[in-house]
């Protein structure tokens, strides 16, 4: 994803209905759209969003809080009652028809619920369709569509029909037609909504791939909550005509911005959609590898923990020390700590789904290490927090392996004290 704003809305508006205008006025003096007449629907008010190039953007909202009409104006085939829509810095909304056609062809591209696949075209000539409309040659097209159709792995099925395919490999064709023409913005309303829970999560997973190659702007509707925690980088929730919330699906979860989102989203599968950035805290325990093994022992004496983390001057995680061999590294009066780091830990990275912590959390003895992509410590997953975020659940106790107690601390200080008789802190803190 970039910085560049691919799609804009701003202050859009539709009202359905004769006295569009008055109903216009009456919802910017900040009326309420239940005082307006019975045949007249605010289905959109006010919507304002940028979506930046390479973002999925996902609108998620129940049936009938607008998200049809807004995603029809984003690509110019309703007109707002007002505001404006940009796509790619150039306006789509106040332009001559003419205009707004060639920009739609150029810039947008759609994939509905229902396929609308031309049913006595084979599936190659379905996929070259949009480049026929634009005025491609016949050689140009079936070359662009050949390559689209590799793309969403139909490359086997080019000459058949639609009524030849299942419901995904149909909603793959209208995939390969919305990006045969390489348009920057997809709009997809609804694409995945008729298609078998398992086929569902499969073109889900499938987009996700795509999308990384191919870096699209996409704009989603969905009425379904973990779909669009699924496959949103960001998500807008709709409530009769009104975005009430945009936000990462984090954000949403966590931090809904009134009692409609929380009551929305309390259905959520918080396991798939929270990750260990999210419920993370930061290591009590952490010596620097360069600081020798009596500042390692200093700071498990502190914490009251009985290992600690041991990370590189960049943070890089290089293992775990136990205070007990600490201590014997104190005692024996080495200043290096590096003999007595173990792996005996679980490091996961910070977008890994608290779902998939789950055993590495059952099986490690210490707190889950969450790393960035450089390996360096960001902070630690306690099973507890995780049993917590994940809704409280009691530990099954009897697979958890058991830390052993922190050393008192009178014996600690002890070793400390002895130690520090015959050593300079200088010289440890040189090692
Ligand atoms: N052409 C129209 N004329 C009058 N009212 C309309 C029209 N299109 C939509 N509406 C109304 O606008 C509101 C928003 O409808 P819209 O279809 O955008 O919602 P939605 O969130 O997409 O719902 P669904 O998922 O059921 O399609 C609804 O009250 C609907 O009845």
């Amino acid at each position: 994803m970039t910085d560049e704003i691919a799609l804009k809305a701003e202050g859009l508006y539709k009202i359905f209905g004769r006295r569009s205008t008055e109903a216009l006025r009456h919802l910017r003096d900040g009326g309420a759209s239940a005082d307006l007449d019975s045949d007249t629907t605010a289905a959109v008010i006010d919507a304002g969003f940028e979506v930046k190039r390479g973002e999925i953007f996902v609108v998620m909202g129940l049936s009938g809080s607008g998200k049809s009409t807004l995603i029809r104006m984003l690509n110019g085939l309703l007109t707002p009652t007002a505001g404006a829509v940009e796509i790619g810095g150039e306006p789509l909304t106040g332009i001559p028809a003419r205009r707004l056609r060639t920009l739609r062809q150029k810039r947008v591209s759609m994939v509905f619920q229902h396929f609308a696949l031309l049913p006595h075209r084979t599936v190659l000539e379905n996929v070259a369709y949009p480049l026929e409309i634009r005025g491609d040659s016949r050689a140009a097209r079936l070359e662009a569509a050949r390559k689209t159709i590799e793309l969403v792995g139909l490359g086997d099925w080019a000459e058949s029909m639609p009524d030849e395919l299942s419901g995904g490999m149909r909603q793959r064709v209208g995939i390969a037609r919305a990006l045969v023409a390489d348009t920057d913005v997809l709009l997809m309303d609804e694409a995945f909504s008729a298609l078998d829970p398992l086929i569902r999560r499969e073109m889900q997973e499938q987009l996700l791939e795509l999308q990384e190659t191919l870096g699209k702007t996409i704009v989603f509707i969905t009425h379904d909550l973990n779909e669009a925690m699924f496959l949103g980088d960001r998500i807008a929730v709709m409530r009769d005509g009104r975005i009430v919330q945009v936000g990462t699906p984090e954000d949403i979860l966590t931090d809904p911005a009134n009692d409609y989102v929380e009551q929305f989203v309390q259905d959520v599968d918080r396991a798939r959609v929270l990750t260990a950035s999210s419920v993370m805290e930061p290591a009590k325990g952490v010596a620097l590898a360069s600081a020798g093994p009596r500042a390692a022992l200093r700071t498990m004496r502190d914490e009251q923990i009985s290992a600690a983390f041991v990370v590189g001057r960049d943070r890089r995680l290089l293992g775990v020390i136990s205070d007990r061999d600490a201590l014997q590294l104190v005692r024996s009066g080495a200043t290096d700590l590096t003999s007595a780091v173990s792996d005996d830990y679980s490091a996961v990275e910070a977008s890994t789904a608290l779902l998939e912590l789950v055993v590495p959390s059952v099986e490690s003895p210490l707190p889950l290490a969450v790393t960035d992509e450089k390996g360096r410590l960001l902070g630690v997953v306690p099973r507890i927090t995780l049993l917590i975020a994940l809704g409280g659940a009691q530990a099954p106790t009897e697979e958890i392996a058991v830390l052993e107690p922190p050393l008192p601390v009178a014996m600690v200080d002890k070793a400390l004290q002895d130690s520090s008789d015959g050593q300079t802190t200088a010289k440890e803190v040189r090692s």
